[in-house]
């Protein structure tokens, strides 16, 4: 199989630069005029699956949201991932694992075997232990042809206080040695368009890349861009953030898609206007 990282570049010349978040939120589930049990994560996950999966380059679901339905919103999530595969959609899998190299092997087993009902595409990963303790899954994702996306410079407000910190030491910031380290990741293995581990790298970080002296245009993989929508961040931002590296961005919305629904149609047509909206202002 073709490496993760070609296939979502793929995936994005075919669909666009659209990622749409399945966030099955308990106020978007009442706006949707659903109880919020596991049987309306089904309904919901695949009105959001049928309305916008032709539009997004990937769909990402936030694991948290169907996990609060313990064993029977995780059976959603297999559901979804088996169909997903069927159909060759991609899926990035929210979950943000991260734990000591012994356990993020369970983790990587998990999220990005090929035996795990939960196994699929691509998973999000927290490099705050330690970005070699990610070493399991970013093996996982390798013999696999699979992909991560590391946490690097999130998009809530409060992330500085870890991301940024040592911006004045010789080894630059944290986010700025978690990049570096995901680009020595890509660099050791074998791809075409882009490698296969990924950053996470909010759309409302604002001059965070100039302030902490990182330049992106180094990086070899996919950039997960959320904030985008009902964070606040516009297409035209996310773009000024993301000059020169502009191909390898994969924009996620969530809420901004989601609250047009339930209707497949008014999904579909909420995702095609995200579409459009960011390809506009990329060129
Ligand atoms: O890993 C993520 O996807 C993520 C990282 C980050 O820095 N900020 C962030 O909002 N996210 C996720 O992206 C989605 C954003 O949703 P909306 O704000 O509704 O578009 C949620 O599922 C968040 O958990």
């Amino acid at each position: 199989m073709i490496p993760f990282g070609d296939r979502l570049a793929a995936a994005m010349d075919e669909r666009g630069p659209l990622c749409v978040g399945i966030d099955p939120h308990p106020k978007l589930l009442q706006a949707w005029g659903l109880e919020d049990s596991a049987e309306s994560l089904r309904t919901f996950t695949t009105a959001v699956y049928e309305g916008c999966a032709p539009y997004a380059a990937a769909l990402k679901p936030q694991v948290a949201l169907f996990e609060r339905h313990g064993s029977a919103g995780l059976a959603v999530l297999e559901e979804l991932f088996a169909r997903a595969a069927e159909d060759r959609v991609l899926i990035v899998a929210d979950a943000k694992r991260g734990d000591i190299g012994s356990t993020m092997k369970a983790y990587a087993d998990a999220w990005l075997s090929t035996c795990s009902p939960l196994g699929t595409d691509s998973v999000t990963l927290s490099p705050y232990l330690g970005f070699e303790s990610l070493r399991p899954a970013l093996d996982a994702a390798a013999a696999n042809q699979r992909g991560t996306f590391v946490l690097a410079l999130t998009s809530n407000p409060e992330g500085k206080s870890v991301q940024h910190v040592g911006k004045t030491e010789d080894t630059g910031a944290v986010a700025k040695q978690i990049i570096a380290a995901a680009t020595a990741e890509n660099t050791a293995q074998t791809w075409e368009r882009m490698g296969s581990c990924g950053l996470v790298v909010g759309a409302t970080v604002g001059e965070a890349l100039h302030d902490l002296a990182i330049d992106l245009s180094a990086f070899n993989g996919p950039i997960l861009s959320p904030g985008y929508g009902a964070q606040g961040a516009n297409a035209k931002d996310l773009y000024r953030v993301f000059a020169g590296v502009e191909s390898q961005v994969l924009v996620n919305s969530s809420r901004g898609v989601l609250s047009a629904g339930p209707q497949v149609a008014d999904l579909a047509q909420a995702a095609q206007m995200a579409r459009a909206d960011l390809v506009a202002a990329r060129g």
